[in-house]
This record gives structure tokens, C-alpha cells and sequence, in this order.
């Protein structure tokens, strides 16, 4: 997300100058800075690190409808650098649009440009938490984006879908993977998970 604002800064705004600190500590126009709260002298503790909490600001973006019209969502993170909140105003005149944010408003955690067919970064590390029967839902929305079918799946969100495993897209015959039983249904892997059911809190795993 950090690179995407930053590219957005340059090729939409027109300003050249747009960089993060973490690569240009004098860059002319920031727009993503070193987190307030950190400390350059102290790295090991001062990293935003493991599971916090983002709050959707925009009830009809594409990754709230991804995410199972959740309010909030638990990811994972690691980063020292952030968006410059000072420059959201900006950014959201420009037609970027950052829907998803930290509990104080002020931390910027999901953007998406709405009339883009998928352009959607996020703060969190939505890999972290993505398992082969559980795929994160933004990876699942890229993948039905760049096949043609994100409307189907989003409207199948909004009626309640869950996103992981059962999703048929609809390029080739539907074999059931290894995680099933040959009539289709879900079986419980080694590892406890159930395919085919979406927790928005995850799967438990905590900092
Ligand atoms: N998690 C990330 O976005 C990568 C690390 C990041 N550049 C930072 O803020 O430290």
C-alpha cells in the first residue's frame, strides 16, 4: 500500500516528489512517514507488529463486500512507516479512497481507487493470515478481478457467501482438491481448519 500511494502521488497528482522517508528522509512531499510512536534508535520493540484491528469506513467498498460486510477486520502486521495522515485529505480529493482505517482514525489501512476494476492495497499483511482452504478475501477478489467474475462474487457476499473454498469459478469443469471428499463436501484437514467457512477475526493467531 505504502508504494501505491507514493505511485499515486507521482502519476495522478503530479508530484514528482512523492517518497516515503523510509527511502528519502528529506523527501520534499512524504507521503508515507515513520510512525510517530517509533523509535530509530530502538527497532527491535518499536515495529507495529501481529493483529490489529481495521474498521471499514466505507460500507460499499470492494473489500468491506470481500470481507463479508464485516465492520472491522483482524490482520497482521510488521511495518515502522505509515501514510501520512496529514496528506489523506489530498488523496481522497485525488480519487483515492482510504476505506479501511486503525481505531483512531488517523492510521490509514486499506485504499482502493472505487471506479478501478481492482486497485486495493492494504497496511496489514493479508498473506500472513491466507491458507491454501482459506485464501484471504483480497486475494480471492484479485483473482475473480482478473477473470472477469468480481461482480458475481461480490454479489454473492452480499447474500451471504462466504468466500473460501467453495468458490467455483466458472472457466472449466469443478474437481473436487484434496481438502474435499469426493462428494464435494468439506472434510477437516490434519490441521483443525474447516474449508468453506469464513471467520472475519481469523484464525486465532496473536502478537
Ligand atoms: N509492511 C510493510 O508495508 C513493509 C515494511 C514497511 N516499509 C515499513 O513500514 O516498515
Amino acid at each position: 500500500m505504502q508504494m501505491a500511494v507514493v505511485e499515486f502521488a507521482r502519476h495522478v497528482m503530479n508530484l514528482p516528489h512523492a517518497n516515503s522517508t523510509e527511502f528519502d528522509p528529506n523527501a520534499k512531499t512524504p507521503c508515507v512517514i515513520f510512525m510517530p510512536e517509533g523509535s530509530k534508535t530502538h527497532m527491535g520493540g518499536t515495529m507495529r507488529l501481529g493483529s490489529r484491528r481495521t474498521f471499514f469506513k466505507v460500507a460499499d467498498c470492494k473489500s468491506a463486500k470481500l470481507y463479508g460486510n464485516a465492520d472491522y477486520v483482524d490482520e497482521r502486521h510488521r511495518h515502522r512507516y505509515e501514510v501520512n495522515p496529514d496528506m489523506v485529505p489530498e488523496f481522497e480529493n485525488a480519487g483515492l479512497k482510504f476505506v479501511g482505517k486503525d481505531e483512531s482514525d488517523r492510521r490509514m489501512e486499506i485504499i482502493e481507487i472505487p471506479n478501478h476494476q481492482y486497485f486495493i492495497g492494504a497496511q496489514f499483511h493479508p498473506e500472513f493470515k491466507s491458507r491454501p482452504a482459506k485464501p484471504s478475501p483480497l486475494f480471492v477478489g484479485l483473482i475473480a478481478a482478473s477473470s472477469g467474475q468480481l461482480d458475481k462474487v461480490l454479489q454473492g457476499c452480499s447474500n451471504g457467501h462466504v468466500i473460501p473454498g467453495k468458490h467455483q469459478f466458472s472457466n472449466g469443469p469443478y474437481t473436487p482438491a484434496a481438502h474435499q471428499n469426493t462428494n464435494g463436501h468439506a472434510k477437516k484437514l490434519a490441521n483443525g481448519v474447516a474449508n468453506g467457512t469464513y471467520y472475519p477475526n481469523g484464525n486465532g493467531v496473536h502478537a
